[in-house]
């Protein structure tokens, strides 16, 4: 039997025009990309709890006003296919500066304008941004 679908959360902090990006690790799908802070949705969760949890375990930032912004579907291989959920966020306090909580899964944080992107991107979310995606509100940025 084929293995379940993966829902994956990934999250757009979004502070003044830039948003916040991690160089994966080996271990995970897209090493050694760059990449939105997220994890496995868990049994139960909302979308929003989820959110917070890893932007929360693995940047400590606190964050405030997540909503939805639009999900994918890609079949990776014969092996994964993955629903990515994307959200948008803000910083709770504008103050805080991320840590690199989980340093096995991640190199570091770094905050990036949507017209300067690190390479290279993990591949759904490379996808959407050169698609023209924005998730600033009201396409302000
Ligand atoms: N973190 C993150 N995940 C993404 C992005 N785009 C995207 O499709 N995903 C997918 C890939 C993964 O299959 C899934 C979960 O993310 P993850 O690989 O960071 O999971 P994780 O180890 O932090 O989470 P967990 O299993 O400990 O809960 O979401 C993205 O921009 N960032
Ligand atoms: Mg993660």
């Amino acid at each position: 039997m084929s293995p379940a679908p993966e829902i994956g959360i990934a999250v757009f902090i979004l502070k003044d025009d830039k948003t916040l990006f991690g160089r994966r690790r080996s271990s995970s799908i897209g090493a050694y990309t760059y990449a939105l802070p997220g994890g496995h949705l868990e049994f139960g969760e909302s979308f929003e709890e989820c959110a917070a949890r890893e932007v929360k375990e693995e940047t400590g930032l606190d964050i405030k006003n997540i909503e939805l912004l639009t999900t994918t579907n890609n079949v990776l291989s014969d092996k994964v296919h993955l629903v990515a959920v994307f959200m948008r966020a803000f910083l709770s306090d504008p103050e805080q500066t991320p840590q690199n909580l989980e340093p096995d899964k991640c190199e570091g944080w770094v905050w990036h304008d949507l017209k300067n992107l690190p390479e290279p991107m993990f591949g759904p979310l490379r996808e959407m941004l050169r698609g023209g995606f924005n998730p600033f509100p009201n396409d302000s940025k």
